[in-house]
């Protein structure tokens, strides 16, 4: 309650006589802000002094910050480790100066390891070119030169890797691994000529260079769901409602830059990942907007959420739409199990074009209202569906995904 000595005299009496009054909301004030000024004049606590010591928290990147430090594709360019040579040398001591080739081989080189790693978002911790580790030279006394250890790089989950126009890898699981480059083969030393026929071979190879390969690597964000919209129909927000993402949320076209990844709890543990990719516009399979960067994310979820504002005219053209941008990118992308989200029912315009749509799409149809709520549960139920759908269709298919 705001004590009454808050407002002057003057306010006190022109108030007078007008009925029912309630201050207004800027002239509410909570008692830890009216206490303040009485404690700084007192200065008594030493604790009101002392700096505030808070937590260490992981200062947050702004959009565009993110958008910076996430690389979707990289080409790069790797060398496996070149093999060692080998020696050719005799061995030759005191009484004993004719001991035979003693040219020991070379180590073989380190190949060059692509393993997916859960820790690792996105392909910007890649670099352009990689060597792998050489192989020792093989040595006098029969001695073998060391083997290049192998390199890892570290690529996340859902990296392809293409060579040209192939796909020669698919790395979608925690610890999948290509080897990119193999490592040369060590050469032999004079040793290992020694016959019946050649008592003192001088001959000793050299090590074989390491493989050398131009491959692209392209990341395709998994999620279970991918949220397809329009700029501004809400995406963002509906995330943030029902996971513990925190994509940025703003009124203007394009706030979301790079893909976000949600993950929805159900009871049991059970999780389902809600991909949020950027804005689709008209023309992003001619690559408008952000769409043709982004859309091959959408390509990777195994079932669709696509998101419509209802409070524009005519919602069921944006999701006409959607399905025709999707259907260009990819035949039958538009085809896979969706749902299709009304957002912003709580606006009065979104609700008188709500029958309309429901007559259009039926169930398919889910109204709900990201900023009040309103709805949500029906959301979280059919998402639960359509992943029990999809667990059972793989499962079918001997845990292969099901073909759309
Ligand atoms: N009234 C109302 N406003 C909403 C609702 N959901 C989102 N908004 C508003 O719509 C605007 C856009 O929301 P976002 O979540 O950023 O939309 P988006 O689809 O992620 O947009 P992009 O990232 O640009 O593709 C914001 O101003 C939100 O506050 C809703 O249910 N009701
Ligand atoms: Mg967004």
């Amino acid at each position: 309650m705001v004590p009454a000595r808050l407002f002057s005299a003057r306010w006190q009496t022109a108030l007078e006589g007008v009925g029912r009054w309630t201050p207004p909301t800027r002239l509410v004030l909570r008692p830890s802000q009216l206490l303040q000024p009485t404690a700084k004049l007192l200065s008594v606590s030493c604790a009101s002094c002392a700096k505030r010591q808070e937590s260490p928290r992981k200062k947050l990147l702004s959009e565009k910050k993110l958008k910076r430090y996430f690389v979707d594709h990289r080409r790069v360019l790797v060398r496996g480790g070149d093999g060692g040579h080998g020696a050719s040398c005799f061995h030759s001591e005191p009484r004993k100066e004719f001991g035979g080739p003693s040219g020991g081989d070379g180590g073989g080189g380190g190949h060059v390891i692509l393993r997916a790693d859960r820790q690792v978002k996105s392909l910007s911790s890649v670099l352009t070119r990689y060597q792998g580790p050489h192989g020792e030279d093989g040595s006098r006394k029969n001695c073998c030169g060391r083997n290049g250890g192998p390199l890892y790089i570290r690529v996340p989950l859902g990296t392809l890797v293409k060579e040209g126009e192939d796909t020669v890898a698919d790395l979608s699981h925690p610890g999948d691994e290509y080897i990119a480059a193999l490592g040369g083969a060590g050469g032999k030393g004079n040793r290992f000529f020694l016959a019946n026929d050649n008592r003192a071979p001088v001959t000793c190879t050299p090590g074989q260079p390491g493989q050398e390969r131009v491959l692209f690597l392209e990341l395709k964000t998994v999620a279970d769901a991918g949220m397809v919209g329009f700029p501004n129909a809400g995406k963002s927000s509906l995330l943030r409602a029902i996971s513990r993402a925190t994509p940025a949320v703003a009124a203007y076209p394009f706030t979301t830059l790079k893909p976000h990844v949600g993950v929805v709890q159900y009871e049991g543990h059970q999780q389902v990942t809600v991909a949020d990719v950027p804005g689709i516009v008209r023309g992003a399979h001619q690559n408008r907007g952000l769409g043709l960067a982004f859309l091959r994310h959408i390509q990777r979820c195994s079932f669709l959420l696509f998101v419509v504002d209802l409070s524009v005219p005519e919602p069921w053209a944006q999701l006409q739409d959607l399905k025709y941008e999707l259907e260009k990118y990819e035949e039958g992308l538009s085809e896979r199990p969706h749902v299709v989200l009304g957002n912003k029912i709580d606006l009065p315009a979104a609700r008188a074009r709500l029958p309309e749509l429901q007559a259009r799409l039926g169930r398919t149809l889910v109204p709900l209202s990201a900023a009040t709520g309103e709805n949500l549960e029906a959301l979280l139920l059919r998402l639960k569906e359509l992943h029990d759908d999809h667990v059972e269709a793989k499962q079918a298919h001997g845990h292969q995904p099901p073909s759309w």
